[in-house]
């Protein structure tokens, strides 16, 4: 594996107030890396002194050994920010043409309408008359526009719609299989599942969890067993070893386990009439709402 990024531990602190505390981490080639945590949690922070637009209070960031604000890191990297400003009175074919202009070997337009599914008839419009849709299809081609080989994506989608996130989550998984080394934050949580190899979990500006999304699923979250029985108060349901925490809503009971094949067998041991039977496993989002009420608590 190669290392691209290096974040050695890094600091940066706003008038005397810490925003990112002692942060160490590692990127090889290849990783698609969520950065995960609540608002404020230093997330944005991070990105923009991996990109060089802030300079951290202490520590050292390299990309490839190089700082990143150097010409031959930033002509290999592509950004998504969260505000997408863009020159007026340009149409979007010409703004993708200057930007290209930049990098030595910048992907076509062909390739960037495609990746991005951008139509023919955004490419001649002005990029004041855009929809806040058209804009981040936008804003996605110019990060693509220098065929990057390092993309940080900071809440790509948000205010996308479901379509659009879809085929943004597509393309990045093409990005992907090609090599591309990609970092995002997102504040949903399916995309970590559905694009991430790599989770960085970060809150209060310290690094709080560094494993893969099936990971943080497997050690975090509870998995439930549902059904629907006469007797929903039975003290079998609460009283199990494995069983770590029980809901009552009417006739209907919510099992919390790691363990359901086992506590299943156990809960039909009880001889009780039970119905509507389901097990749903944890997700990301459980793991991480888990993780930070935790964190919150202690
Ligand atoms: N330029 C700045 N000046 C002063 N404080 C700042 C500045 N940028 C960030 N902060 C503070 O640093 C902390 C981390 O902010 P940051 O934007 O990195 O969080 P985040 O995880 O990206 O949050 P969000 O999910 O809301 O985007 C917050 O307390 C924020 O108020």
């Amino acid at each position: 594996m190669t290392t691209i990024i290096d974040c050695v531990g890094v600091e940066k602190s706003f008038k005397g107030k810490v925003a990112v505390k002692g942060l160490t981490f590692q990127i090889d080639k290849g990783e698609v890396v969520a950065l995960l945590g609540p608002n404020g949690a230093g997330k944005s922070t991070t990105i923009q002194m991996l990109l060089g637009l802030l300079e951290p209070s202490a520590g050292r960031i390299t990309i490839s050994g190089k700082h990143p604000n150097m010409k031959a890191v930033r002509e290999r990297t592509g950004v998504m920010l969260q505000e997408v400003r863009l020159l007026d009175t340009v149409t979007v074919k010409e703004i993708l043409q200057l930007v290209r202009g930049y990098y030595p070997r910048p992907l076509s337009i062909e390739q960037l309408t495609k990746l991005t599914g951008l139509d023919e008839n955004s490419l001649n419009m002005r990029t004041e008359k855009l929809t806040g849709g058209q804009k981040q299809r936008v804003s996605f081609a110019l990060a693509l526009a220098g065929n990057p080989d390092m993309l940080f994506l900071d809440e790509p989608t948000a205010g996308m719609d479901a379509i659009a996130r879809k085929k943004f989550w597509k393309s990045i998984g093409e990005l992907a299989e090609r090599g591309t080394t990609i970092i995002f934050t997102t504040h949903y949580l399916e995309e970590v599942e559905v694009a991430a190899t790599r989770v960085l979990m970060i809150n209060h500006g310290e690094l709080m969890e560094d494993e893969t999304p099936a990971m943080m699923k497997k050690k975090l979250a509870r998995q439930r067993i549902t059904f629907t029985t006469n007797e929903p108060q039975h003290p079998g349901f609460f009283q199990e070893a494995g069983v770590l925490d029980v809901h009552v809503d009417g006739k209907k009971v919510i099992v919390f386990t790691e363990n359901p094949d086992s506590i299943l067998k156990i809960l039909y041991t009880l001889n009780l009439e039970m119905s509507d039977v389901t097990i749903t496993k944890g997700t990301v989002e459980d793991a991480y709402n888990q993780l930070t009420n935790r964190r919150e608590v202690s």
